[in-house]
């Protein structure tokens, strides 16, 4: 309390100081540059009055409004220090700066230079001070913010909502709903990518929330192929535009196919010195990769993988990709080669430490976007990797029940199979 005294005083004196000084220069431009004495300060004395008493009343509503916040850094030690020439350190404590009520956004700042980390170790603390303590809803983002600044934004992200058709758009996926409403990546900007996470996470809810995107963008889609070894949610859709895959030798030929097709087309953009694809787009889905690993033809396998590397290497450029699925991605269940050619990442709950190294990355990336620890992620609740960017996104995808999803498949049988 005594710190937050000490702050509001030096803030009135700063602000006080500055009036003072303003009214002065006014007061001497209109009196033609006359001497100041008792006669022309007794003149002016209302002006002075209420300008300071103005200024005392915004800053009290200022310092309790933000209290909280201009204390954090005091409270929790944020500080930067320096050592002079006689080896005696000196401490510069971050100040609370300023709130962006649209954003939600607190920034602070330090003179010397600012230390994200300590922010990144003390969130749940600040959770506590801020008096979120309860509501753990509250979602958090520590970004660094110009060269001395650290922004901190406070948003929810739902636990649980409802699938709607308004979620669908021309030329976009909906990716599901992040910090700033419903997310739409633009297909063009869409990669060969790898969704992962343990049984139970929503990866299946996930991947025909995708579908859905997908299919209502088949102008710009020629074909959508499944491959399923363990099951038949994928075979459901049976549209004139989408294949399903369950054996092994059928997915050889397929995958085969797939490499032929990207071949061709970049014969096509040499002879017509295009860089992208002019054409259509060719996505093949893979469900539960996994098992293609655990299939005793050694030599099928070895094919089908050299051809997933080979169109996760060159596919993007003849718009022909892959989106692969899996609870687990060590190599026994999807072979190195093949993981790091897939640019993008969805990564769902999971708790294997090695899964969300492999997809998102470093701890410190994923403490930035959300304070939930990926193992206590809600169901359907994932980071996007982007591809292109590697900007990473902390998002909520909505439930589909099994009804929505039946009504959805028979609205894109309607006018895609007429
Ligand atoms: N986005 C979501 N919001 C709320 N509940 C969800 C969501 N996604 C999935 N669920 C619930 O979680 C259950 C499991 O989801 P889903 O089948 O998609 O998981 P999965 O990761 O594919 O599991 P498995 O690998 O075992 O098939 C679903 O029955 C559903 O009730």
């Amino acid at each position: 309390m005594l710190h937050l005294f000490k702050l509001f005083s030096q803030d009135i004196i700063k602000f006080w100081a500055v009036l003072i000084w303003g009214l002065f220069s006014i007061i001497y431009i209109i009196e033609n540059g006359a001497v100041l004495n008792a006669e022309l300060i007794e003149k002016y004395q209302y002006y002075f009055i209420i300008g300071a008493s103005i200024i005392l009343i915004e800053r009290t509503i200022y310092f309790l409004k933000y209290h909280r916040f201009i204390l954090l850094p005091y409270s929790l030690s944020l500080y930067n220090r320096v050592a002079d020439e006689q080896k005696e350190s000196k401490i510069f404590l971050d100040k609370f700066k300023k709130y962006d009520k649209k954003t939600n956004t607190y920034y602070f700042k330090n003179r010397l230079a600012i230390d994200k980390k300590m922010y990144l170790d003390s969130k749940d603390k600040i959770i506590h001070l801020l008096g979120y303590e309860d509501k753990n809803e509250v979602e958090f983002e520590i970004k660094a913010h110009n060269k001395k600044e650290i922004a901190i934004r406070l948003f929810k992200l739902p636990k649980k909502f409802n699938w709607h058709i308004e979620l669908l758009k021309d030329k976009h996926l909906y990716l599901g709903h992040s910090k700033n409403g419903a997310y739409f990546l633009p297909l063009t900007d869409l990669t060969s990518s790898i969704c992962c996470g343990e049984s139970g996470a929503g990866k299946s809810n996930f991947l025909n929330m995708l579908i859905f995107s997908l299919v209502h963008n088949f102008n710009y889609i020629d074909k959508l192929d499944f491959i399923d070894l363990k099951g038949v949610e994928l075979s459901r859709y049976k549209l004139n535009n989408t294949t399903f895959t369950d054996k092994l030798e059928q997915v050889d030929k397929l995958l085969e196919e797939l490499k032929n097709e990207m071949n061709k087309r970049f014969s096509e953009m040499k002879e017509k010195g295009d860089l992208i694809y002019s054409g259509k787009y060719r996505i093949c889905l893979i469900d539960e990769i996994g098992t293609i690993s655990t299939h005793y033809d050694k030599k099928l396998k070895e094919n089908i993988f050299n051809n997933l590397i080979e169109i996760g290497q060159k596919g993007r450029a003849s718009k022909v990709l892959l989106l692969v699925f899996s609870q687990k991605i060590d190599s026994t269940n999807i072979p190195t080669n093949v993981l790091t050619n897939l640019q993008g990442s969805f990564l769902l709950r999971t708790s294997s430490q090695f899964n969300i190294n492999n997809s998102i990355g470093l701890q410190e990336e994923i403490e930035e976007i959300t304070r939930t620890r990926v193992a206590d992620f809600p169901k359907g609740r994932l980071i996007y990797k982007d591809g292109l960017t590697s900007e990473k996104i902390l998002l909520q995808t909505p439930y589909l029940s099994q009804e929505i999803q039946n009504s959805m498949i028979k609205y894109f049988r309607s006018w895609i199979n007429k």
